[in-house]
């Protein structure tokens, strides 16, 4: 007998576009939330975007509560949900980078309630995702998370944002390359649940931003454009896989290691980008993709090397090394590197000198 069910959650609206971040108000109304919303923000998104937002919103006599998170900590979400009970709020919207977005739908999800995203920075691939992602100790959890309702992404702030996001964004993406493989030998070997649709999609999210990376240069709206569009096509296989294999495999295990290990040193896409060097090579040796995925990510501007993260090689070897061990999820890192096999890895793919 067939017992196999799926559900699937996904945006019902998706606007993105040049001067979209006028037409908040309208997208909130069309989804029928009433009541007054909680934004999620942080320092610098506060002011490009949230506090026009406010005052959209002010001007049709709704006034919105805000709160500003400085970290992705499950502290900030039992902030933010403390907030949003004191301040009788009815839908919460994330307004930044990854961890505003993560930290509003982590704590959507806990208070039952709407939640909508509005990236200000093309550097993830959570803007749509079901998934929020959080460090707790020695470990990272993916957690279950409120996929938004509505995605609000104006080009014209996301274009403006510091061009490292945009290419952090890019190689998140390029990223998934290794993490279909990774989520392929678990299946293989560990009878991991797999879904060829969402493994397709993120691969060819991934192919489709590669083969368009000459269109990705800096103060070029279009950029934002083609990488936003891909950052929410990877968080849709996110969504239908019900788990964030499509897009995390090993190298995200080595960028959340380097996040403990040299806290702030780099952004997250550009970590898993050079961990993904790494792990293709571990897949595929010498005629696998590992050059291919270095030359796409130097092609837009994103690092290659432990130099270019601004983390020493020291570092990057003892991440490699410890990195299985963040999470229980099986990929081509098995049960932990050798130490001599990591220094070999990351020499042979010019990760480290
Ligand atoms: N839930 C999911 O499926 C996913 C979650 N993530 C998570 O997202 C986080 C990484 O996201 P990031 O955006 O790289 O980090 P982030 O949220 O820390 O943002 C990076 C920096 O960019 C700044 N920023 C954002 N918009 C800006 C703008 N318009 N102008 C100037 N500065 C701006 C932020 O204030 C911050 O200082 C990680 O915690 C990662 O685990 C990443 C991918 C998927
Ligand atoms: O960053 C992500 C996908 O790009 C989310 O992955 P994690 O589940 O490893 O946090
Ligand atoms: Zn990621």
């Amino acid at each position: 007998m067939f017992e196999k069910s799926a559900w699937i959650r996904l945006p019902r609206n998706v606007v993105v576009g040049h001067g979209v971040i006028d037409q908040v108000v309208d997208v909130i109304d069309d989804l029928h939330l009433h009541g007054r919303p909680l934004f999620v923000t942080s320092p610098t998104p506060r002011k490009v975007a949230a506090e026009p937002i406010v005052a959209a919103f002010e001007a049709t006599s709704v006034d919105p509560a805000v709160v500003t998170i400085e970290k992705a900590t499950f502290d900030a979400v039992e902030r933010v949900i403390e907030t949003a009970n004191a301040e009788d709020v009815s839908y919460l919207v994330g307004i930044g980078g990854g961890k505003a977005i993560d930290i509003a739908k982590m704590a959507s999800y806990h208070l039952e309630m709407g939640f909508c995203s509005v990236p200000t920075a093309a550097s993830h691939d959570g803007i749509v995702s079901n998934r929020g992602s959080v460090p707790d100790g020695d470990t990272r959890h993916s957690v279950a998370a409120e996929p938004p309702l509505a995605v609000i992404a104006d080009t014209e702030i996301l274009a403006d944002a510091p061009w490292e996001l945009t290419t952090a964004g890019c190689a998140d993406i390029i990223s998934n390359y290794t993490a279909v493989m990774d989520w392929r030998l678990a299946h293989r070997l560990k009878n991991v649940e797999y879904s060829e649709y969402a493994a397709a999609l993120a691969e060819m999210t991934a192919e489709i931003l590669v083969d368009n990376a000459d269109l990705i240069r800096p103060g070029l709206e279009e950029s934002s454009w083609v990488v936003t569009k891909a950052l929410m096509s990877s968080g849709v296989a996110m969504s239908i896989a019900g788990s964030s294999r499509p897009a995390s495999g090993a190298e995200h295990l080595f960028s959340h290691q380097l996040d403990r290990l040299a806290p702030g040193a780099a952004l997250h896409g550009h970590q898993v980008g050079v961990g993904s060097i790494m792990t293709a090579y571990l897949h595929g040796g010498e005629r696998g993709i590992w050059q291919d995925i270095r030359n796409a990510l130097a092609s837009i501007d994103a690092p290659t090397t432990a130099d270019g993260l601004g983390i020493d090689d020291k570092t990057v070897i003892e991440s490699l090394t410890t990195c299985h061990e963040i999470r229980d999820r099986y990929t081509i890192l098995g049960d932990g590197m050798d130490e001599r096999a990591a220094r070999e890895v990351a020499t042979k793919t010019g990760v480290i000198s």
